[in-house]
């Protein structure tokens, strides 16, 4: 597989804390519009991973290509965010005291403020891009209202829509169905999946009825390294898989 085919390419990545190898040697390729699910028992390196993609912890050792050409351990968050690397925390952090619609409006690329919002009108073709936004994260019918006043699960798919208005090419969203609502969990899974159409996107899960629904390739991380890649079928045959995770 060459490396310029590849959204994300990750090599012998390795990082240590106080010699504890948090990610030992990890390798993973990523294809330009495809949907990846992430699994692993606690401190397997899910969050290590996603930090070193980001840029907030630096490897030791390894490479991490972009789009072919490149070297996310060469630039900092800020010059990964531009690049079109966009991360989901576990938890939400919308803007409580602005509308779900204003939310939206202060993600997109070009707004810095809500006092640049307030003194420049947006375009028809921001409006629109708002109203898309809005319609995928299915809050269309509760753009007027108060994100403080949504649901936990309202608040995290606002949060996603938040992250779409950046327009990403590449999406990294880390447990997004922890503590939602069975029907939200599976309303999730599909709004995902719609986003995957036009999105590359790495999800970290522990919810497997979720990472099932997604119907992706999934990657097994155990002490830092995969330990098991394929369909959520062959993962879950893995007797390594079912000793250190699955079966538990
Ligand atoms: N800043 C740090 N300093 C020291 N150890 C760390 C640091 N960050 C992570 N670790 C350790 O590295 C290992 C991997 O942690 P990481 O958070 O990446 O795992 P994870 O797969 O995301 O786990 P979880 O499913 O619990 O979120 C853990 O043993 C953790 O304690």
């Amino acid at each position: 597989m060459s490396l310029t085919s590849s959204l994300l390419y990750l090599d012998g990545v390795t990082v240590s804390f106080d010699g504890f190898k948090a990610l030992n040697n990890l390798s993973m390729v990523l294809q330009e519009g495809e949907m990846r699910a992430i699994i692993g028992p606690n401190g397997a390196g899910k969050t290590t991973m996603m930090d070193c993609i980001t840029g907030k912890t630096r490897p030791d050792t390894g490479t991490i290509y972009f789009d072919g050409t490149v070297d996310l351990t060469r630039l900092d968050e800020a010059a990964i965010a531009n690049e079109g690397i966009g991360r989901k925390f576990q938890k939400p952090t919308v803007f409580e005291n602005h509308t779900v619609r204003t939310n939206i409006a202060l993600a997109l690329k070009e707004s810095r403020s809500p006092f640049h919002l307030l003194v420049s009108r947006l375009s028809r073709e921001q409006n629109t891009r708002i109203d898309e936004v809005l319609d995928t994260i299915r809050l269309s019918h509760l753009q007027k209202e108060t994100a403080a006043n949504l649901s936990h699960g309202q608040k995290q798919w606002l949060e996603i829509g938040m992250l779409l208005a950046q327009d990403p090419r590449l999406l990294l969203v880390d447990e997004p169905v922890a503590g939602m609502t069975d029907s939200e969990t599976a309303e999730t899974a599909r709004l995902l999946v719609e986003i995957a159409k036009t999105h590359t996107v790495i999800v970290v899960e522990h919810d497997m009825a979720f990472v099932r629904d997604l119907d992706v390739k999934v990657t097994v991380l155990h002490e830092g390294s995969v330990l098991s890649e394929g369909t959520l079928d062959h993962v879950s045959a893995d007797t390594r898989v079912i000793d250190v995770y699955l079966g538990r």
